[in-house]
């Protein structure tokens, strides 16, 4: 068994159930709907050694507040995230690669956090309909999920950037955006500024999935120690993922998701994967849990053949 096969091998599920850090309600359900959808089972038929904690234990949702703030739900996002990368970072002491299902995509800060305690230079592969590249600064909606891959890169105010007590490891240099196709004006003049590569849904147009993850694996994995693949659901067309709370029309098909995934999970340095923004409430006979599930499979190597 190589190295990397040791490491699959043992997978520990981290659910995340936090709809804070967006405006929609219901994402806090995702954990549990993939889990009733049958994602253990799905990973135990690949012959991985699946350990599932539960969920994380967050206090009651707050009452509704009026917003002040650039921030929503600071404080309990916060505390989320400070849980997640405790949790992350437990599970890779322990010696499980982290599977860490949202809730909405600002726990991706709990996990880079966590990351960067046990790397040196991460790479990470965003798949997102949005940039999530949005400082306090430059945010419209006060949603923090828009914000956690800027502050994963160590971008944005301090209320965002060291709060989780770490320096970040990741390197924008090493960072791919792919499937974009719905930017905010000032996010879109970040991104355009940053080391961060981005391939929107144009550039899978035209040059295909598989020429387009060839590039980003060489990214995100050539001359870094770990990749973190943080892949938000609505990439996908909203035709095929109908559960996500901020659907975009023209993303992914089933293919050409399930071709990056298959991809990625020939990469050697595969250190964790995040899969959010999957909303029950508005799902459609469960389309959405399942496809999300089969994406994890292919991700950690189920193959047609
Ligand atoms: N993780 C997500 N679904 N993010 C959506 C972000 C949408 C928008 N750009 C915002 O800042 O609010
Ligand atoms: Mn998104
Ligand atoms: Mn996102």
């Amino acid at each position: 068994m190589s190295k990397k096969d040791d490491v699959i091998g043992k997978v520990r599920i981290v659910g995340v159930p936090l709809d804070l850090g967006a405006d929609r309600r219901g994402i806090d359900m995702g954990p549990d709907a993939l889990r009733n959808d049958g994602l253990v089972e799905a990973l135990e038929k690949l012959g991985i050694d699946v350990q599932d904690t539960g969920n994380i234990m967050l206090p009651p949702r707050p009452p509704k507040k009026k917003y002040d703030s650039r921030l929503k739900n600071y404080e309990e996002v916060i505390f989320a995230c400070q849980r997640v990368r405790d949790f992350v970072g437990r599970s890779i002491a322990d010696g499980y690669f982290p599977l860490v299902i949202g809730g909405d995509h600002s726990i991706a800060m709990g996990t880079t956090a966590a990351l960067s305690t046990f790397y040196n230079k991460i790479g990470i592969i965003w798949i997102d309909a949005h940039g999530d590249f949005n400082t306090e600064d430059t945010t419209i909606s006060g949603n923090i999920h828009g914000m956690s891959f800027a502050t994963s890169c160590g971008r944005g105010s301090k209320n965002l950037v060291g709060k989780l007590g770490v320096r970040t490891s990741v390197s924008e240099a090493n960072c791919v955006l792919i499937g974009a196709r719905d930017l905010d004006p000032l996010e879109r003049e970040l991104l355009k500024k940053s080391n961060v590569t981005v391939f929107t849904m144009r550039d899978i147009d035209e040059q295909g999935m598989h020429k387009i993850m060839k590039k980003a694996l060489k990214i995100a994995c050539d001359g870094t120690d770990a990749l973190h693949v943080s892949f938000d659901i609505d990439v996908m067309d909203p035709m095929e993922a109908p559960g996500v709370g901020t659907p975009v029309q023209g993303g992914m098909t089933y293919r050409e998701a399930h071709l990056a995934m298959e991809m990625i999970s020939e990469c050697p340095n595969l250190k964790s994967l995040e899969v959010v923004e999957l909303n029950p409430i508005l799902d459609r006979q469960n389309v959405t849990g399942k496809l999300a599930i089969g994406l994890i499979s292919s991700a950690f190597g189920k193959k047609i053949l």
